[in-house]
């Protein structure tokens, strides 16, 4: 048996391209609605002690036949310290055998892939012509989420919202390179009623996005409250939107926006079920796409960088 390979952020880095991974990633989204990927709802182990959590993702994807495991923790209050947040790692096997075939840091594949598939949603679910983009949250996922919206669909303008000035600022210098108007607001009530896709991308457990404040035919992708007693939208968004999650089991499992929401929100599909017109949107209509992310975004991107490197 050859060497297991260890495969560092540097070189996942060098290798995994937006225009790559996002048809990747349409794809995955699609064959796990059809129910073609063998996934468990992950797995989560609490740490109370340093309110932090661990969860283990794996799934197989019988199509491609490709399988993978990722590990990720999350401890909200590392920031603090200027450590990361979140910690990841992906086993990389064989299907055929099960044999390991390589680790890989998967910092990077987690913010892409996770930046590709809102980039996805919003391709299906935003209203045409969408002008102005408004991210809160200026941390790893709000940068990633700004490169793969970018890539899709030009926004005339961008708005950061961000609890810390200085870093919301520090995201709008990075950006403005890629984009000619960039700005940070700091009322996030004027960011989100000027926007027409917003982006949740913040550790909040409590909302941070209040349906009071939303435009006609928002689109919204809220990527963080990844518990189910984490909120980022109140009630009033949600029951404003049609919405439609990444997949129905995890966010019944795992959305505390869902689960908590009163009265009881109703799911209108999953986004591998629009993708595949199994299910209509009305792209007039207020929209969130609620991602909890699934183990096989980081099959499908562990996969490509395999390929690269080999
Ligand atoms: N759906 C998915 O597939 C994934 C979701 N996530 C989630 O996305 C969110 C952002 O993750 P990263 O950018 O990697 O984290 P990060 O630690 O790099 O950035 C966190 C951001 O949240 C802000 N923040 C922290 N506490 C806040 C509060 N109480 N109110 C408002 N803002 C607050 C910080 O200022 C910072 O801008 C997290 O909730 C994370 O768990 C992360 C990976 C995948
Ligand atoms: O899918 C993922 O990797 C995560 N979702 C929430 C925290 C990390």
């Amino acid at each position: 048996m050859s060497d297991i390979k260890i495969i560092t952020t540097s070189t996942v880095r060098k290798v995994l391209k937006y225009e790559e991974l996002i048809p990747a990633i349409e794809r995955c989204l699609v064959s796990f609605s059809r129910g073609k990927i063998q996934q468990p709802v992950r797995s989560t182990v609490e740490v109370e002690k340093h309110e932090g959590f661990i969860a283990i993702m794996p799934a197989y994807d019988k199509e491609e036949d490709t399988f993978a495991m990722k590990v990720v923790s999350l401890y909200p209050n590392n920031g603090e310290n200027g450590l990361p947040t979140h910690a990841t790692t992906i086993l990389y096997m064989q299907a055929r055998t099960g044999l390991l075939l390589a680790t890989m840091e998967a910092e990077v594949i987690t913010d892409m892939r996770t930046a590709a598939t809102s980039a996805v949603a919003t391709k299906y679910l935003a209203p045409d012509n969408a002008k102005v983009l408004a991210i809160f949250g200026a941390g790893a996922q709000a940068k990633s989420h700004f490169y793969a919206l970018n890539h899709l669909h030009k926004f005339e303008e961008v708005i950061i919202w961000n609890r810390t000035a200085n870093n919301g600022k520090k995201l709008c210098e990075e950006i403005s390179k890629h984009c000619k108007s960039v700005r940070f607001c700091s009322s996030a009530e004027k960011a989100a009623s000027k926007a027409d896709v917003i982006v949740t991308v913040t550790l909040s457990t409590t909302p941070i996005l209040y349906g009071r404040w939303l435009k006609d035919g928002v689109h919204i992708n809220s990527v963080g409250a990844c518990r189910p007693t984490w909120r980022e939208m109140d009630d009033e968004c949600m029951n404003q939107c049609d919405l439609y999650v990444d997949s129905r089991e995890g966010a019944l499992k795992e959305s505390g926006d869902i689960i908590m929401c009163q009265p009881k929100k109703l799911i209108n599909g999953e986004i591998g079920e629009v993708i595949d017109g199994k299910c209509k949107v009305d792209r007039n209509k207020k929209t969130i796409f609620k991602s909890l992310g699934m183990a096989i975004e980081d099959v499908a991107s562990a996969h490509l960088v395999w390929k690269k490197v080999n």
